[in-house]
C-alpha cells in the first residue's frame, strides 16, 4: 500500500482539496441538528454530607447515564493547572517535528494500538478519519510500558501520570455512585472490570484544520467499547452525540471534563446506562484535540448483565479480550458491536 501522509502533514501542504480516501460518501454525511446542554453534574453534591442533597445528585447522575450516556462533571476536584499542564505538554508533543513523533509509530499488537500514527486503516477501501492520534497505557503496570510514553517534551511523563491517576480516581468515584444506581454494592462495578487490572488507555485525538471539513470525519460515528471515558477538550468544538436519531453538538465547559458510558457499561447495566454513539467534526479555521481517558475492563474479565435475574437479561456475556479484537479489528461503525451481544 502507498504510504500515505499523516493528516498533520496533509493538513499544512496547503493542497486546495483532501485526498479521496478521506471524502466521506454522502449518506455518511448526516447534518448536525443544534447545540445540546448535555446534562452538567457537580461531584460536589455527589459528595455532599448532607445525604440528601447527594441522593439527588446520584439521581441526577443516573438519568444522565439513562437518557444521553454523557454528562459534563464540574467541580471534578482535578486542579485547573494540571489540566493546563496536560494540554500544554500534549500539544508540545504535537508540535515536535515528525520524525521525533514517528519514533513510537503506532503498533498493532493484536488487541492493543500503541503508539503516534494513524488508526483504523485497514484496507485500501477504509474511509479514513480526519484525525492523527498517540496512544499509550495509563494502567495496569504489565501494560503500561514506558518506552511507549513520549519522552519529548521533558514534563510529559510526569503530567501524563499524575493526570492518569486524577482520572481513575474519578472514575471510581462515579462507578461507585453508578453501582448503589444500579442496586448494587458500590465496589461491585470496578470488582467486574478487574480493580486494579482495569485498562485504563491513553488517546491524544489530534484533529489537524481541515480544507473541506464538510467532507471528512474526524472520528466516524461510533460508541466507545470502554466502560467509562473521560474527556479533557481544548473547549473547541467538534464533539456530537447522537440522541432521538439526531446528532447535536457538544459545547464544552471551560474547566469541566466530559464522561461518557461505554458499550461495557451499557452490558453490566442491562441497557440501562447508554453507550451513546457519537463522532467528532472538524473545522478549517482551528485544530482541535481531546485528551482521552478510556477505563475499560481487564481482558479476562467475563461480563453480563449484573445484579438482575438472568432471564431478563437482553445481552449475552462476553470475555472483554474477545470484544475488544473485534472492536479494534473493524472500522467504526455505530453501535454495531454492542448489538451484536443482543441475545
Ligand atoms: O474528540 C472527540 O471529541 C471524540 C473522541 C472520541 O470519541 C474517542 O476518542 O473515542
Ligand atoms: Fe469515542
Amino acid at each position: 500500500m502507498a504510504s500515505l501522509d499523516l493528516v498533520q502533514t496533509l493538513s499544512s501542504n496547503g493542497l486546495p482539496e483532501v485526498p479521496s480516501r478521506f471524502v466521506q460518501p454522502l449518506q455518511r454525511r448526516q447534518p448536525c441538528h443544534g447545540r445540546s446542554s448535555i446534562p452538567v453534574i457537580d461531584l460536589i453534591d455527589l459528595l455532599h454530607k448532607d445525604e440528601s442533597c447527594a441522593e439527588t445528585a446520584a439521581k441526577a447522575l443516573k438519568r444522565a447515564c439513562e437518557e444521553w450516556g454523557f454528562f459534563q462533571i464540574i467541580n471534578h476536584g482535578i486542579p485547573d493547572s494540571l489540566l493546563e499542564d496536560v494540554r500544554r505538554v500534549v500539544k508540545n508533543f504535537l508540535d515536535l517535528p515528525m520524525e521525533e513523533k514517528l519514533k513510537r509509530p503506532m503498533k498493532f499488537e493484536p488487541y492493543h494500538p500503541t503508539g503516534y500514527g494513524r488508526l483504523f486503516d485497514f484496507s485500501e477501501d477504509t474511509i479514513l478519519d480526519w484525525v492523527d492520534v498517540l496512544i499509550h497505557y495509563l494502567s495496569p503496570s504489565a501494560l503500561k510500558d514506558p518506552d511507549y510514553w513520549p519522552d519529548k517534551p521533558t514534563n510529559y511523563r510526569e503530567s501524563l501520570e499524575a493526570y492518569g491517576n486524577q482520572v481513575i480516581n474519578l472514575v471510581k468515584v462515579l462507578m461507585g455512585i453508578l453501582s448503589k444506581g444500579l442496586g448494587l454494592e458500590s465496589s461491585r462495578l470496578e470488582e467486574a472490570f478487574g480493580g486494579d487490572e482495569a485498562q485504563v488507555v491513553l488517546r491524544v485525538n489530534h484533529y489537524p484544520r481541515c480544507q473541506q471539513p464538510d467532507l471528512v470525519m474526524g472520528l466516524s460515528p461510533h460508541s466507545d467499547g470502554s466502560a467509562m471515558t473521560v474527556l479533557l477538550h481544548d473547549e473547541v468544538e467538534g464533539l456530537q452525540v447522537k440522541k432521538d436519531d439526531a446528532w447535536w453538538m457538544v459545547k464544552p465547559i471551560p474547566g469541566a471534563l466530559i464522561v461518557n458510558m461505554g458499550d461495557m457499561m451499557q452490558l453490566v447495566s442491562n441497557g440501562r446506562f447508554m453507550s451513546m454513539e457519537h463522532r467528532a467534526v472538524v473545522s478549517s479555521g482551528t485544530e482541535r484535540i481531546s485528551i482521552v481517558v478510556f477505563y475499560a475492563p481487564t481482558a479476562n474479565a467475563i461480563l453480563g448483565p449484573i445484579g438482575i435475574d438472568q432471564h431478563h437479561a437482553i445481552y449475552k456475556s462476553i470475555k472483554y479480550g474477545d470484544y475488544l479484537a473485534t472492536y479494534m479489528n473493524k472500522e467504526l461503525k455505530g453501535k454495531e458491536r454492542i448489538n451484536s451481544l443482543l441475545k
